[in-house]
């Protein structure tokens, strides 16, 4: 599969990011299964808390237009360092994604790295564990 067009849309939604607090701008493009693209930056708050990261702008978005599934991620922070996902965001990839989710970590647009989602989170916490839970 080619990148290359996620990565030029992560880059391009970090334009948008609202990131007065932190002056740290991330983007994101995600592909869903039906082969959509979704942008999303980071959105900043004066209650910092109630700041959403770029990545969880994006899938949010997708999901919010009916596309559950997604099957590649990319994103980017800075571009002199590569950026990770944070842990919720993690999290969030993994209620949408599966193990084989792609995760494409940007630095520019000749440099990124490409990750699987079990790669960077390991032993995740799903709605299967749930579900061993229930009593029958
Ligand atoms: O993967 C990441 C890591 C951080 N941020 C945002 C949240 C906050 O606005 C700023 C600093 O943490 O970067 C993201 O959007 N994605
Ligand atoms: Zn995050």
């Amino acid at each position: 599969m080619d990148y290359k067009n996620l990565v030029l849309e992560a880059i391009r939604a970090k334009e948008g990011a609202y990131a007065p607090y932190s002056n740290f701008k991330v983007g994101a493009a995600v592909l869903t299964e039906d082969d959509k693209v979704f942008c999303g930056c980071n959105i900043e708050n004066a209650s910092f808390g109630a700041t959403n990261c770029a990545e969880r702008t994006a899938i949010f978005k997708a999901v919010s237009e009916g596309h559950t599934k997604i099957k590649a991620i990319a994103l980017i922070g800075s571009d002199k360092e590569y950026t990770y996902p944070c842990g919720i965001c993690r999290q969030v990839m993994s209620e949408f994604g599966s193990k084989d989710l792609t995760v494409i970590i940007v630095k520019n647009e000749e440099e990124y790295i490409v990750k699987t989602l079990e790669e960077i989170l390991p032993g995740t916490f799903t709605k299967e564990d749930l579900d061993k839970n229930k009593e029958i």
